[in-house]
């Protein structure tokens, strides 16, 4: 069985606060691989500013093709919007249950809100979940923070945003640090967030 851990996300754009939690769960923990979800559509996120699924499927595919680990799927575009987390665990299972176990990661202010989520018990039941620290407001409930499918690494903090990175490259100003730089090529050739 592989270990797989699902990184959702809008990843409008991908920026290296993603690539460097992804990397360490990876080469920290027993995950095999990690596989990036570009949500269409997160339910608790308007559609704001918000690019194509392609175009955000094709700057994770840019930003992860050096590194054989991590992989960008496509999962949920055929999936009904807003996408619930559990219903794209229900597909994957009959997909890859047999070769797969899914796992998910979070970041500790996720976590945090995860009692909100659809079916959150069911997710809980099945799936580990790793989680990394994040600075954020709130406490993470005592049954999450003791539960043994929860999962806490050290992964480094790099507090950067998409909304940070649209707004600053809005406004003429240089974020290339901030991406990998083939997505700082792709993102400029394109024109996005102008
Ligand atoms: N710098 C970061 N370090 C670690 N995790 C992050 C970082 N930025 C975002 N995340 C988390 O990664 C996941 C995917 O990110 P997502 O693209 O949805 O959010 P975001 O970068 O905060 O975007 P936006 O600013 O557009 O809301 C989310 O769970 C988010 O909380
Ligand atoms: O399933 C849910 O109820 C649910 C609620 C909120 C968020 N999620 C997932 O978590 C991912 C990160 O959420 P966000 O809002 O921090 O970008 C998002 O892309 C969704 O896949 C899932």
């Amino acid at each position: 069985m592989k270990q797989v851990g699902l990184y959702f996300g809008t990843f409008n754009p991908i920026h290296i606060g993603h690539l460097a939690i992804a990397n360490h769960m990876v080469e920290f923990s027993d995950l095999d691989e990690v596989w990036f979800v570009i949500t269409p559509q997160s339910p608790f996120k308007t559609k704001q500013s918000l690019l194509d699924n392609h175009h955000r499927y094709q700057m994770v595919f840019e930003a992860v093709k050096d590194y054989p680990k991590l992989k960008p799927s496509k999962i949920e575009f055929n999936l009904p919007q807003p996408n619930y987390t559990i219903d794209t665990l229900v597909h994957l299972g009959e997909e890859y249950g047999k070769e797969h176990q899914f796992s998910l990661i979070m970041g500790e202010d996720n976590l945090k809100g995860f009692h909100k989520w659809k079916n959150y018990e069911a997710i809980l039941e099945l799936h580990n979940i790793y989680v990394y620290p994040r600075i954020s407001k709130g406490q993470v409930e005592h049954r999450f923070a003791n539960h043994p499918k929860i999962h806490w690494v050290e992964a480094p903090i790099m507090e950067i945003s998409s909304t940070f990175i649209r707004k600053a490259h809005k406004e003429g100003k240089n974020i290339k640090p901030l991406l990998p730089e083939s997505v700082w090529i792709y993102m400029d050739e394109m024109n996005f967030y102008r």
